[in-house]
């Protein structure tokens, strides 16, 4: 996507070829800043830190994380110790583990000399092959758009409401459920997203909403409790989300405050539809609810909040009293009964096996 106007992506290459240059996401949306990983341990820092966020962009990161760890030492110790530093960052997010694993085939086979180059060139192809399948999400969920649109018979704003960050930056480039977004606001239709402001991290407020604000996309940050409200009153046309992790059954792992928004659109008869790139597919998994691990993180995320306070200074506060403690869960699960349809790069399919097996008949039978 574009901010101000020059064209980019999450991460890249350094033009010096020693590094990996990212958008620091723990700064937008008051300030933009990108940074270099060098190392490893840089790169795996910048994932648990959330500096670089979003199941696909995980993936990426790990990917040239192996690349940073086997340009100082390619031997087998060295590559396993990469996938184990990089796949102890963030439990649930399965492209994390996924992109590993694309690593750990292509380069276990090599000869140590050759490793090196091949971790580069494959993670950057996993970049490009990132972009290309969100964009063809876009394309599908675009179709999707356009049909509520006419629905609601062309009339007002086209209503959608979205959970989180799953945007441009979120990915490498376009985003997962907000690729048709863009594309139906490039394409004339007058959509308008209400952004869940997603506590305590804030990806809605803070990026989401700078997201839709650098391209245009009319917008409204709203309280993470008022989607139901909205849906009650006919104010929301569907529901378009991302996800982590999705099971062959098409239960979705997705940021905390997902599943409560499914209830309130199934209670409402809104279509809930979830954005699902196929890395972020586990193919191994059946029930959601209790198999996909949940992370927790420091209770301080949700205790402390950072913001620009009236004299434009950025600080951070603590909301609750000492000594109260902190429950941080930062993902749900939400069952594949209450989402109307998964929106993958290949087409839309129901939340179910047989599906997401119609669209990619080569896992038919694999366990995993
Ligand atoms: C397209 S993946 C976006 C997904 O990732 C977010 O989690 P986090 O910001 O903690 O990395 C959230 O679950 C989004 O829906």
């Amino acid at each position: 996507m574009k901010v101000q106007g020059r064209p980019m992506r999450t991460i890249w290459l350094e033009p010096d070829g020693q590094a990996v240059g990212i958008i620091d996401q723990t700064r937008l949306p008051h300030a933009f800043v990108t940074a270099r990983l060098g190392t490893l341990e840089e790169a795996a820092h910048a994932i648990r830190a959330m500096r670089v966020r979003g199941a696909p962009l995980i993936g990426a990161t790990a990917a040239y994380g192996v690349w940073l760890a086997l340009r100082e030492d390619a031997s087998d110790a060295a590559l396993a110790r990469a996938r184990e530093v990089l796949g102890a960052t963030r439990p649930t997010a399965v492209n994390l583990h996924w992109a590993l694993e694309q690593m750990r085939q292509l380069l276990e086979p090599l000869p140590v000399s050759e490793r090196p180059s091949a971790a580069k060139q494959r993670a950057a192809e996993l970049c490009d092959e990132d972009v290309a399948i969100n964009r063809a999400m876009g394309g599908h969920g675009l179709k999707l758009l356009e049909a509520a649109w006419e629905r609601k018979g062309r009339q007002g704003r086209l209503e959608v409401l979205t959970h989180c960050n799953a945007g441009w930056l979120a990915t490498v480039d376009w985003g997962t459920a907000l690729s048709p977004i863009y594309l139906a606001h490039d394409a004339g239709l007058p959509v308008h997203v209400w952004v869940d402001e997603t506590r305590p991290r804030n990806q809605g407020a803070g990026l989401t909403a700078w997201e839709l604000g650098q391209h245009g996309v009319p917008h409204t940050v709203i309280a993470d409790n008022v989607g139901g409200h909205l849906m009650q009153h006919g104010q929301v046309d569907l529901c378009l989300v991302g996800t982590d992790r999705t099971t062959a059954h098409g239960d979705v792992a997705n940021k905390i405050g997902t599943y409560l928004k499914a209830l309130a659109a199934k209670d409402n008869g809104v279509p809930f539809y979830v954005a699902l790139p196929s890395p972020t597919i586990d193919w191994s998994l059946r029930d959601g609810v209790r198999e996909i691990p949940i992370e927790q993180r420091d209770g301080t995320e949700l205790s402390d909040v950072t913001g620009r306070l009236a004299s434009g200074e950025v600080a951070t506060v603590r909301v609750t009293p000492e000594g109260s403690a902190s429950a941080n869960y930062a993902f749900d699960v939400t069952p594949a009964r209450l989402v109307t349809a998964l929106i993958t790069e290949r087409g839309v399919c129901p939340a179910t096996e047989e599906g997401l097996r119609s669209l990619f008949p080569e896992r038919a039978g694999r366990a995993s």
